[in-house]
């Protein structure tokens, strides 16, 4: 695989926490051109500090890595701030969302443009691209952000990130707290956008098998430590895997 078509280096992180609790030893994974990578692991596994640490967004809560590499496109992340990553490319999407509330959808949307420097007709356009994406957002803009539904703020939240004109978006469980159908469309749009505009995913779940559905590949967490790494399809016959790693339950267990 030639050496530009890797977009994402992480090489061997340790992060940690008030210089106290150590969250990760040693995580590497790279995420390729078009790629979507799936973090997996059960609660408290690192999942959450691995794509802070990839956003340079561990030291707004006392965290920090200590060592390792990350490297976004050639650029060194732990040395540029989060804004300038975001006009780099590489845009996050929280865990839990984090939509203004009391703005409307389409305000909330434009917030996601803020910073990359651009005119009404280029943010419009945006929009209009944001709103074919995600229909419901479209028939919500005028709506208030807080009384939309869970899976339309994960929606609002994957459409801000959207407006910032992004290469690789970074996902926190967007499964969390949603129905299943709804969950399921959220994949599927994530899926088309990758394969239709070549945006790059790297999302974390403990919904494996949603995630193992819809990714190229993953890497599997536990304690801090890489645990298992390969494509989506080996990952998604190692009946193994749910039990011992992702507390999942046994694997015959109904
Ligand atoms: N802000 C924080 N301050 C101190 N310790 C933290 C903080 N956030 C996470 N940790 C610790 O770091 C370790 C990894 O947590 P992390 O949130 O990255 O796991 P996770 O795989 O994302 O789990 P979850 O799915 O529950 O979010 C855990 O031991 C956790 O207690």
């Amino acid at each position: 695989m030639p050496h530009e078509e890797i977009q994402l280096v992480v090489e061997a992180i340790e992060a940690d926490y008030n210089q106290a609790v150590v969250a990760l030893h040693g995580v590497s994974f790279t995420v390729r051109r078009g790629e979507i990578r799936a973090l997996l692991g059960s609660n408290g596994a690192g999942k959450s500090t691995t794509l802070k640490a990839v956003a340079n967004l561990l030291p707004a809560e006392r965290g920090r890595v200590t060592a390792g590499a990350i490297r976004f496109e050639g650029h060194n992340v732990r040395a540029t701030s989060t804004g300038d990553l975001v006009r780099l490319g590489l845009v996050q999407v929280l865990e839990g969302r984090h939509v203004f509330r009391s703005l409307t959808v389409e305000d909330n949307l434009v917030t996601g443009a803020i910073g990359r420097g651009s005119g009404r007709a280029d943010i419009a356009r945006d929009l209009d691209r944001v709103y074919g994406w995600f229909p419901r957002l479209a028939e919500k803009r005028r709506a208030p952000a807080g009384l939309t539904s869970g899976g339309e703020q994960q929606m609002l939240a994957i459409g801000r990130a959207l407006m910032a004109r992004p290469r690789l978006i970074v996902l926190d469980e967007p499964s969390m707290g949603l129905a299943p159908l709804v969950v399921r469309d959220i994949f599927r749009t994530l899926k088309q956008l990758n394969t239709q505009e070549q945006l790059s995913i790297l999302v974390a779940e403990q919904n494996s098998t949603v995630a193992l559905t819809y990714a190229d590949t993953a890497t599997v967490l536990e304690n801090g430590v890489v645990v298992l790494e390969g494509t989506a399809a080996e990952l998604r016959n190692r009946e193994d895997i749910k039990a011992f790693y992702l507390g999942e339950g046994a694997p015959h267990a109904v």
